[in-house]
């Protein structure tokens, strides 16, 4: 095995020529292998093994620095860098992460998992080094998914007039997650396809090699002037005139002409972008022909292509996405905006069904905000369907484009609380926090499936800007029996006890009634209240609280600072009252990847640790 070799950075650089297409087939067998055990990013992945090997061909880690766009396709980077064996705890908890981590490794330059961030980390790394005096590569590789995202032009303008080498990787696969997306798409298109540009330089030279005696002469001289031949058909112009050095477009999966135009580009004093084509999914049919779906994958059979694990349940994605194409039939002005995640917010029903009044913007949610801004202002019904993280990337336009306005745009806020393998970048903890400061803003969280339906028609027939968050996975369908009608800043009371009441938000009313079932076989009776709303607070019914109840414990997923437990308490600081509070809720730290459920109980939001807290304060009462 080729791949046994690779035990340490640079070591490829050890094996012979006609090894590397060998390496190149047990890398793909490896992870098509590793992944459909443990899941995770398989088609990005397959398609930039030649890609990569290029790059650890051509540069020296760590002295040079690779920083890889989103992170999600640098797992042959670590293979590469010596962490085969580390792939059998692939995201999991304690184990390798499946994004690039400078704690992980002194190759992993720069950590990733949001999108479009490279070439400015990259430019970033670009300033030091030549204020330094140093003499390292930076090589920034970005997708053309990525490449939709607002930042990288905002890098690439920043990087124009660079008068050093900065290697930018385009690593063109004709995908996002999904189809890709607009203008800067359809111009990659026609690079890709561009056999005008091809035969028009094969006609121009043809002809100007007619030219008795001079022809040949003219070719080569306009081969070898500065702007040469492409200044005439330049298929890379749009970067071109950014500043850019154009370089290709360059068939990804030959590694002998990757590793010539790495050693290309490393000449060009300034900022050089190599435009790599490649396939994603490639060397694995059903990644190939379904590269959305291998995109993130679950366990699968590797014969089939099946999901291993058949999802008997519906998730709130899929509870979201029915309400969505329903409310579309009833609601002729309702559209529905994504960030390139039709797929992981279950957009894709309602736009096969409503095309014209779906909107996939690409990478782009600060974008997408402020579109849905435009949209309500123009007299439509936007619902943002976006993951809690990535939400994170538009706050201002929250802030400046929708709430000081006041305008009735609805945010579906997807993977709210853990997401679990991701990790840290990807964690949706911090939106209960970032929301309910911004004044105009309503925040919901249904304890079900049944809440959230109800929950997003209500807000749809609502006003102003509402936000409802839900978590990732299974929609929990307990407490049907519970479906009060929703009002406006009014919470739900599901048992009422005296003396401890527990205020739960969202996922963590299932988590609430569970610890509430076993205090009462301990001999503990508790209220249990379902918080529904974050922000506006039911100040009304926390006043109430205080008549038969000593202990108030608020619980969210979310964390703490800024949280809904946090403005229970200063509630009850502003009235005077005595109660005593307890907030469970997340630390103040980054959480990193690993099974929920372990998560929480690294976290202490799982049922038995909230127990053994509450118990030890009621014995206090
Ligand atoms: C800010 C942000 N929004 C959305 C995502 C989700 N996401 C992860 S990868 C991806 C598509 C990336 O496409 P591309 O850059 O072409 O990479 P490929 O998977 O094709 O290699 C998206 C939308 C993200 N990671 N960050
Ligand atoms: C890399 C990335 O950001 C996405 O692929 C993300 O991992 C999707 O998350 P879900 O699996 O929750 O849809
Ligand atoms: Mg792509």
């Amino acid at each position: 095995m080729v791949l046994e070799k690779i035990n340490h950075p640079n070591d490829i650089k050890n094996l012979k020529k006609e090894e590397l297409p060998l390496l190149a087939d047990e890398i793909r067998e490896f992870l098509i292998r590793t992944i459909s055990e443990s899941g995770g990013h398989l088609a990005s992945n397959l398609g930039v093994v030649e890609l990569t090997m290029a790059m650890h061909l051509v540069f020296d880690l760590p002295k040079d620095k690779m920083i890889w766009d989103v992170g999600h396709q640098a797992y042959t980077h670590k293979l590469l860098t010596g962490r085969r064996e580390n792939f059998a705890n692939l995201r999991k908890f304690g184990g390798m992460s499946g994004f690039p981590k400078r704690c992980e490794s002194s190759c992993d330059s720069f950590d990733t998992g949001h999108s479009s961030t490279s070439i400015s980390a990259g430019l970033g790394y670009v300033a030091a080094r030549d204020l330094q005096g140093e003499d390292y590569s930076v090589i920034s590789v970005i997708g053309d998914g990525s490449l939709t995202g607002g930042m990288a032009y905002e890098a690439m303008n920043n990087a124009a007039r660079l008068k050093s080498n900065f290697i930018i990787v385009l690593n063109d696969n004709n995908m996002s997650i999904s189809e890709n997306v607009g203008g800067m798409s359809d111009y990659l298109g026609k690079l890709r396809t561009n056999d005008a540009y091809q035969e028009l330089k094969q006609g121009v030279s043809d002809t100007l090699k007619k030219i008795p005696v001079y022809g040949d002469r003219v070719v080569r001289r306009i081969k070898k002037t500065k702007s040469g031949i492409k200044q005439l058909f330049i298929p890379g112009m749009w970067f071109e005139e950014m500043g850019l050095t154009y370089l290709g477009p360059i068939d990804g999966h030959d590694i002998g002409r990757l590793v010539r135009a790495f050693k290309e580009a490393r000449k060009v004093n300034g900022p050089v972008l190599l435009h790599i084509l490649t396939q994603k999914g490639r060397g694995y049919v059903p990644a190939e022909r379904h590269p959305a779906r291998f995109h993130g994958a679950e366990p699968f059979d590797i014969a089939t292509g099946l999901p291993l694990h058949k999802r008997t349940k519906a998730n709130y994605t899929d509870v979201f996405a029915t309400v969505m194409r329903k409310m579309g039939e009833r609601q002729e002005n309702l559209v529905a905006i994504t960030a390139a995640m039709p797929d992981g917010t279950g957009l894709k029903r309602f736009k096969n069904v409503f095309p014209e009044r779906f909107f996939d913007v690409g990478i782009a949610e600060q974008h997408a905000v402020t579109f849905a801004a435009g949209l309500a202002a123009g007299g439509m019904i936007p619902v943002v369907a976006v993951y809690s993280s990535f939400l994170q990337r538009a706050f201002d336009q929250i802030v400046h484009d929708v709430c000081i306005q006041n305008l009735h745009v609805i945010f579906a806020v997807d993977r709210a609380g853990l997401v679990g393998s991701d990790g840290e970048t990807h964690q949706g903890i911090f939106d209960l926090s970032y929301l309910s400061l911004i004044p105009n803003m309503c925040v919901m969280a249904p304890k079900n499936k049944w809440e959230l339906s109800d929950m997003l028609k209500f807000a749809i027939s609502s006003d102003g800007p509402i936000a409802l968050r839900y978590p990732r996975g299974e929609a929990y369908d307990g407490l049907s029996e519970h479906r009060a009608k929703i009002v406006y800043g009014k919470s739900e009371l599901l048992y009422d006890e005296e003396c401890i009441a527990l205020i739960a938000v969202g996922s963590m009313v299932k988590t609430a009634h569970e610890v509430r079932q076993n205090l009462k076989r301990k001999g503990f009776e508790c209220t249990l209240i379902n918080a529904r709303f974050v922000k506006p607070l039911d100040e009304e019914r926390l006043l109430a609280l205080t008549k038969e109840h000593k202990l108030i414990v608020t619980l969210e997923e979310n964390v703490l600072e800024g949280g809904f437990g946090e403005h229970v308490s200063e509630f009850y600081e502003e009235i005077g009252s005595d109660v005593q509070v307890m907030n469970i809720a997340l630390p103040d730290a980054y959480i990193e990847h690993g099974n929920v459920e372990i998560l929480k109980k690294e976290c202490g939001i799982d049922a038995e640790t909230i127990e053994k807290k509450i118990i030890a304060a009621a014995m206090g009462l």
